[in-house]
């Protein structure tokens, strides 16, 4: 058996496309959802997200607001700009790409953040709406993937997940999400401290590997027919090596191939939260 792909370049396509009609009806109404970055350093990786993001928002029509400080900025700087942001009405939702370089403090600029323009959905407010079931911006990484296992008409209602790795992006939240009365997956948290992976592996339905171990998911302990969606991202001589050894497509039902899985969902979604914020704030 050869898993079935979780093409993530193709979906994020046909989404892009999808917000593009809902951009061009808000410009309609004289709204024009606009996308800042703050970008601190020169780090190539950074800078190379950052740029796609920009090239993402040309694409459906979303405005660029694009803020540079170099690596020498102080905390201050930051969140001057952060204030600057968060008063600039053609901004409707930012991010600031992490990490920020060494020597700066993350926590009090992302608190700094007006929550209702956190279009990444890792806010404190936002996080914390999710928790309570309140609207809000949500993780675009967890959305992402929840997005492409209901595009490829993957059965999340029941299923048993199985969640690698506890970082904040993705292992934290995507729990939060699944475990929603409209999704109704039973979720478990796997990371570090975890006695027996295997055995949790084993009985998974779905299998979201975020540990950041290159290869950690190996095929004799992935249930034939689960949906592993490959999230990690370690390198290896410039070449993306994921959390899920390639003999796993042997067994697996679905598979997401990284590059082109969870990675391009994840900026799908960054636009779909801009798009759904300025939507909230017209009232749609
Ligand atoms: N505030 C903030 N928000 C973020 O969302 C954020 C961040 N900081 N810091 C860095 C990480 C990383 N991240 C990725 C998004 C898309 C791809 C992506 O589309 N990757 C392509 C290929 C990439 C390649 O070939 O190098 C793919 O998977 O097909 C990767 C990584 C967002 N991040």
């Amino acid at each position: 058996m050869t898993a079935q792909i979780l093409d993530g370049k193709a979906t994020a396509a046909a989404i892009k496309s999808e917000l593009s009609v809902r951009v061009a009806a808000l410009k309609e109404r004289g709204i024009v959802p606009g996308l800042g970055t703050v970008l601190v350093g020169d780090d190539p990786g950074s800078r190379w997200y950052v740029n796609g993001k920009h090239k993402d928002c040309a694409e459906v029509g979303i405005a660029s607001i694009q803020r540079e400080l170099p690596a020498t900025a102080s905390q201050q700087d930051v969140e001057d700009v952060v204030r600057e942001l968060n008063a600039d009405p053609a901004c409707t939702g930012y991010i600031v790409q992490l990490p920020l370089p060494k020597g700066l403090d993350q926590n009090p600029v992302l608190e700094l953040m007006d929550p209702d323009k956190d279009a990444d959905g890792l806010h404190p407010t936002s996080l914390g709406r999710l928790a309570l079931g309140i609207q809000g911006p949500l993780p675009c990484t967890p959305l992402g993937i929840v997005e492409l296992l209901r595009r490829h008409g993957v059965e999340i209602n029941g299923a048993e997940v199985v969640v690698l790795g506890r970082g904040v992006t993705v292992g934290r939240s995507i729990g939060l999400l699944l475990t929603r009365k409209s999704e109704n997956a039973t979720v478990t948290l796997c990371h570090t401290g975890t006695r027996d992976l295997a055995y949790h592996l084993r009985k998974a339905d779905i299998v979201i590997a975020a540990a950041g171990v290159p290869h950690l998911v190996k095929p004799e302990d992935v249930k034939p027919g689960a949906a592993v969606l490959d999230v990690g991202v370690s390198r290896s001589e410039g070449k993306i090596v994921g959390d899920v050894h390639p003999g796993v497509a042997e067994v697996a039902g679905w598979i997401s191939p990284n590059p082109g899985g969870v990675g391009p969902m994840t900026r799908a979604m960054l636009l779909n939260n801009i798009v759904e914020a300025a939507e909230r704030r017209a009232g749609i």
